[in-house]
């Protein structure tokens, strides 16, 4: 075992209050710090104003602050080639894709973990908050202590090679604590807002981002049964259980999306938050990744389907070609193909993969896209 002194570590500094908390933790416990920041997307907007060189200058600001050495890379194009096709091809394909968990597995558990290791970095460390454990020769990655903030959800894919090469120095803190310590160390990001959203969307809208990559083609909103109930601007626009944006008035219950048509180009709405269209028993999971070992049996377990649910019991079955069977203890509410479902037995994340098929009553729901 290196000393502390001689083992390098990267930290992955986005500019925010949480990868700064946790160069300071690392500097203060004797490590080798070194502070790199990632651009992935180029937001320069009209006024030539660009978030990316705001917050390159606040990773500065911190790196001098702590005395470590720092760095920009530029991944822009492996972002584009890893994260932001898959994105607008799943848009396409009508799914609701999850780039946060593309990124974690192709960038920054990747490519960007790769070059920290070609710098002779020991570990990569992020503010992520999860725990990695240690158990015998194997690696456990937990939820994070604070259970708002747990990104578990998001590092679903992550292996356990990886997991043998990462720090989440924050995953024991709850976020109040993290920010006391910026406060009281007076770091130049302790007040600074998180962010929030998609990372390249930021605070624009989500509609007008998306018509600049994808041509929108309008038609047809109805009912399953087909009555028509208005227009819809374009299916990528939508997603299964949406409420706002519908355009349908009147009395009544609201109404909500429950599927699409990609071939007739046609929305499915129905009436009423509980609609029983909106309802399934069972999922189809593909890109499963088993953090400790491959599923070989049927297990019993919970799982998330959507950031920020509290868990969900379930029974996972292995199937053909890898795939998953995630069926149910009750009934769940707008399960969407291409969002993530993660699994959990306790404190520890078993892994996860996407939703492909949505089962009702036994068989695939044709209407959900
Ligand atoms: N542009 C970037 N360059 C390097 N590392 C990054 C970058 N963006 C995010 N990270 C790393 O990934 C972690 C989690 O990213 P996320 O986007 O969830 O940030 P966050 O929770 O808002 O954290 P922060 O307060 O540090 O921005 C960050 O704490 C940081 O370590």
């Amino acid at each position: 075992m290196k000393d502390k002194k001689d083992t390098r570590v990267v930290v992955g500094m986005s500019g925010g209050v949480d990868s700064s908390v946790t160069a300071l933790l690392l500097k203060q416990q004797g490590y080798d710090v070194v502070g790199i920041f990632m651009k992935n997307w180029d937001d320069t907007d009209e006024n030539g104003v660009c978030t990316a060189t705001e917050d390159f200058d606040d990773v500065v600001r911190v790196c001098n602050q702590l005395d470590i050495p720092y760095y920009a890379v530029n991944f822009e194009k492996q972002y584009w080639d890893k994260v932001f096709t898959y994105f607008l091809d799943e848009y396409k394909a009508g799914r609701t894709p999850n780039p946060d968990v593309m990124c974690n597995k192709e960038i920054k558990f990747k490519a960007f973990l790769d070059h920290a290791l070609s710098l002779g970095a020991d570990y990569l460390a992020t503010g992520h908050y999860a725990q990695v454990r240690k158990v015998n020769d194997k690696y456990e990655m937990l939820r994070g202590v604070d259970d708002n903030k747990d990104q578990t959800y998001f590092l679903n894919q992550l292996s356990q090679s990886v997991l043998s090469k990462v720090m989440f120095p924050l995953g024991h803190l709850p976020k109040k604590e993290v920010r006391k310590i910026a406060s009281e160390n007076n770091l130049a990001t302790a007040n600074k807002k998180d962010s929030t959203g998609i990372c390249f969307i930021g605070e624009r809208n989500f509609k007008e981002f998306l018509s600049e990559y994808l041509p929108a083609q309008p038609g047809k909103m109805t009912t399953l049964t087909g009555v028509e109930q208005g227009k819809h601007e374009g299916l990528m626009y939508y997603t299964i259980g949406q409420r706002q944006g519908l355009g349908i008035g009147g009395a009544g219950d609201p109404w909500f999306v429950v599927g699409k048509n990609l071939k007739e180009n046609v929305l499915y709405v129905e009436q009423s938050f509980h609609n029983d269209h909106l309802y399934s028993d069972a999922l189809i999971a593909t890109d499963l990744n088993w953090i400790n070992e491959p599923l070989e049996k049927t297990i019993d377990c919970t799982a998330k389907f959507r950031y920020r649910q509290s868990d969900s019991k379930v029974t996972v079955t292995p199937i053909e070609d890898g795939k998953v069977k995630v069926t149910f203890h009750q009934a769940e509410r707008a399960i969407t193909p291409g969002q993530a479902v993660v699994f959990y037995q306790g404190e520890v994340c078993l892994g996860g993969g996407t939703i492909d098929e949505i089962i009702k009553n036994e068989k695939p729901l044709d209407y959900v896209g």
